[in-house]
């Protein structure tokens, strides 16, 4: 990522130490982490697109005037991986640049509908991304793990076939943990979609909605009750609603949290209102995240220097916040001590005289 993207506000060394820091990223999503040059790469593949070929123009085209023409532009990127090659190396990429910001382990939030609809063959599909995934843990050293999420504006067809993909034996695949929920909210009712996550449950997997980014309290409620969230991507309405705040605290319902986002999608003002403080004075278990990195100019480096800055945190607050993103993943408790280990080594040896 480029010097701008950098809060600059945060001091330096504080920078460097989140640049080396042992990292887990728990929502991060596929189609929305393709850099510059695959988006570029891509578009130039495909000239029939309205997807800038030049880098240097992709900066206003992912200027979003709010919520709804950002799925609109995503929708773009998503109409230029036309194949199981572009789903190949889209995925391979995004975990070199997950690797590149020391992210050891990530749970890719994937949208297999969008792009079996769009022609790829299902099988194809699932080879392409757990290829990517063994050839990044080989040659990174990064666990990725897939959340299959329903696009819920596309209605119930995309749930239907978006549970089948998840649940079918011969489909699965290795690396899927969980089940997700994306989209705009507005219009978009969490209960309707239960019968899809219990099958997904029942199957397996962890429950992860996005809710209360775009619209209030209640739909994060929903999404607790209704589709039996485990962790919620965003919440960021549940500030609203104290006895909200209290409940996510008490279950340990972890909130992915995504600052730069939601002030590019104009869920949030300025950073400056982000109510990532009230979450944690609230103490409610706090994750940081980056959601569509490129795309919202940022990265997750970034994003731990903005939530530094919001949150006050020197080294160690930072070092708290990447072990709250491990002990909420759904890695394995081995694989959870391994890695909050590597973040404690690497504090305490930052922090030594
Ligand atoms: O694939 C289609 O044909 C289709 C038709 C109608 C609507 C959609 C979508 O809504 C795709 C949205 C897709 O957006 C993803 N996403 C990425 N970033 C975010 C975010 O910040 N907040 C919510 N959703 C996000 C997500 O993976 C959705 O499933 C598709
Ligand atoms: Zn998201």
């Amino acid at each position: 990522m480029t010097d701008h993207l950098i809060d600059a506000r945060a001091p330096r060394d504080l920078h460097a130490f989140i640049a080396s820091l042992p990292k887990a990223e728990l929502h991060v999503h596929h189609v929305g982490s393709a850099s510059p040059r695959i988006v570029s790469e891509l578009a130039a593949r495909h000239p029939d697109s309205q997807v800038p070929t030049d880098p240097e123009a992709l900066v206003d085209f992912f200027t979003f005037t709010d919520f709804a023409h950002f799925i609109q532009v995503y929708l773009s990127v998503v109409d230029l991986i036309r194949t199981p090659e572009d789903v190949r190396l889209l995925t391979y990429e995004v975990a070199r640049d997950l690797a590149r910001q020391q992210v050891r382990y990530a749970e890719l939030t994937i949208t297999p509908f969008s792009s079996t609809r769009r022609g790829i063959d299902e099988g194809a599909f699932m080879d392409a991304i757990e290829d990517a995934r063994k050839a990044a843990e080989a040659d990174f050293g990064t666990l990725l793990r897939w959340c299959f999420d329903i696009p819920g504006e596309a209605g119930l067809e995309s749930a239907e076939e978006t549970v089948r993909m998840a649940t079918d034996d011969r489909l699965r695949p290795e690396g899927l943990v969980s089940f997700g929920l994306g989209g705009p909210e507005i219009g978009v009712p969490r209960p309707q979609f239960k019968p899809y996550f219990d099958r997904a449950i029942a199957a397996g997997l962890h429950s992860v909605p996005h809710a209360g980014e775009t619209t209030g309290p209640q739909t994060v409620w929903d999404a607790l009750t209704h589709l039996r969230a485990e962790r919620i991507g965003h919440g960021t309405s549940s500030a609203q609603d104290e006895k909200l705040l209290a409940h996510l605290a008490e279950h340990r319902i972890a909130l992915e949290v995504c600052p730069t986002s939601n002030i590019a999608t104009r869920a949030v003002r300025t950073l400056d209102e982000h109510p990532i403080k009230e979450f944690v004075k609230a103490g409610v278990l706090v994750t940081i995240n980056s959601d569509d990195p490129p795309m919202f100019g940022t990265d997750l480096d970034n994003e731990y220097a903005v939530a530094a800055r919001l949150l006050d945190l020197d080294e160690r607050g930072v070092a708290e916040l990447a072990k709250n993103a491990v002990e909420a993943s759904f890695l394995d408790a081995a694989g959870k001590t391994r890695v909050k280990d590597e973040i404690e080594t690497y504090t305490t040896a930052w922090l030594a005289p």
